[in-house]
């Protein structure tokens, strides 16, 4: 299979401070190793706190891994020079915060082509626009003038224009109304098959339904399970995402069976399964050591199998 990019082992961990002089590590991603074809789409989904975020960071290189490492197309990616921020570049949840309400739509695509000292800009921006379908005058307006819809068009056309292999999608849809959601759900779907391929990170596993090809399930920072989107949403294996699946209305009804899912406080333990306390499968080896089963390309992290 065409690995583009791959974490190794990947942790961060954050150092948080207790009472007066204590301080602890927390883990925010823990041990994530896992790959991103070329021209796919792996979702990345688990809930708010699960590591998710993070680990878009640190493939995009906005944060250092603790340990670990980011290997883009057989290299270490903290090693690339700024050659890397062509080849990966990102889409955010809201394009409200992430685009200069001051500057007009031409200076927000132009600016990642002017950084790389790239010539036929006219070209590009021309080029860009069509690809994100948006008329030509769209070039002079600033983001204020512009729908929600079409200002998430406009950061994907600038995350585009230097033809990157990679795009970090961090929630990119969930400000956005259903129907406009459907409509850059598309779009990303069209630049998959134009040759991007997409690191597409949500708490909505109906998102992963529509737009992904492989899932990565996370929670507690750690990769509770990860294989074809179809294989995980009719067949899941971890209680994790057997978990997020009953929480979804009605599209699967097979999956809501009733399920002992505790509600507990959000702690990442150091050792262990960090949904043992939510677990109705807990068992006492949980609270110590995961087991990481590999079967036809599927891994699961789960004492279960
Ligand atoms: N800069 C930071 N300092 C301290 N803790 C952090 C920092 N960034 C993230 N964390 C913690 O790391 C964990 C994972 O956060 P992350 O933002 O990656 O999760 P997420 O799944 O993206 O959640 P959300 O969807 O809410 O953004 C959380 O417990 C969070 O509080």
């Amino acid at each position: 299979m065409d690995t583009l990019i791959e974490t190794r082992n990947l942790t961060k961990t954050y150092r948080l401070k207790r009472g007066l002089f204590g301080k602890e590590d927390i883990y925010a991603l823990k041990d994530v190793s896992l790959s991103v074809r070329r021209s796919e789409i792996l979702g990345v989904v688990g809930e708010s706190g699960s590591g998710k975020s993070t680990l878009g960071k640190l493939i995009l290189r906005l944060e250092k891994p603790s340990s670990g490492e980011v290997v883009f197309m057989g290299k270490d990616a903290f090693k690339i020079g700024k050659e890397y921020t062509k080849e990966v570049s990102v889409v955010f949840q809201d394009p409200r915060s992430s685009l200069n309400p001051r500057m007009r739509v031409k200076e927000i695509i132009e600016e990642p082509l002017i950084v790389h000292g790239v010539k036929n800009r006219k070209d590009i921006l021309e080029e860009v626009l069509q690809k994100v379908q948006l008329p030509l005058e769209f070039l002079n307006r600033k983001p204020d003038d512009l729908s929600g819809g079409q200002r998430q068009r406009v950061a994907i056309a600038r995350a585009i224009a230097l033809k990157p292999k990679l795009i970090v999608a961090d929630e990119p849809t969930a400000s956005l109304d259903m129907s406009v959601q459907q409509e850059i759900l598309k779009l990303f779907e069209n630049l998959k098959h134009q040759g991007i391929a997409f690191l597409f990170i949500t708490h909505d596993i109906r998102v992963i339904d529509k737009i992904a090809d492989r899932v990565a399930v996370i929670y507690g920072g750690m990769l509770m399970e990860l294989g074809h989107k179809e294989e995980i949403l009719s067949n899941p294996l971890h209680p994790y995402t057997r978990f997020l699946l009953s929480n979804v209305p009605v599209k699967h009804p097979k999956f809501r069976r009733e399920e002992d899912f505790k509600e507990v406080e959000y702690t990442v333990p150091q050792e262990g399964c960090p949904f043992a306390p939510r677990c109705p499968d807990y068992m006492q080896e949980c609270s110590k050591s995961v087991r990481r089963s590999e079967f036809n390309g599927r891994l699961v992290s789960c004492n279960l199998y």
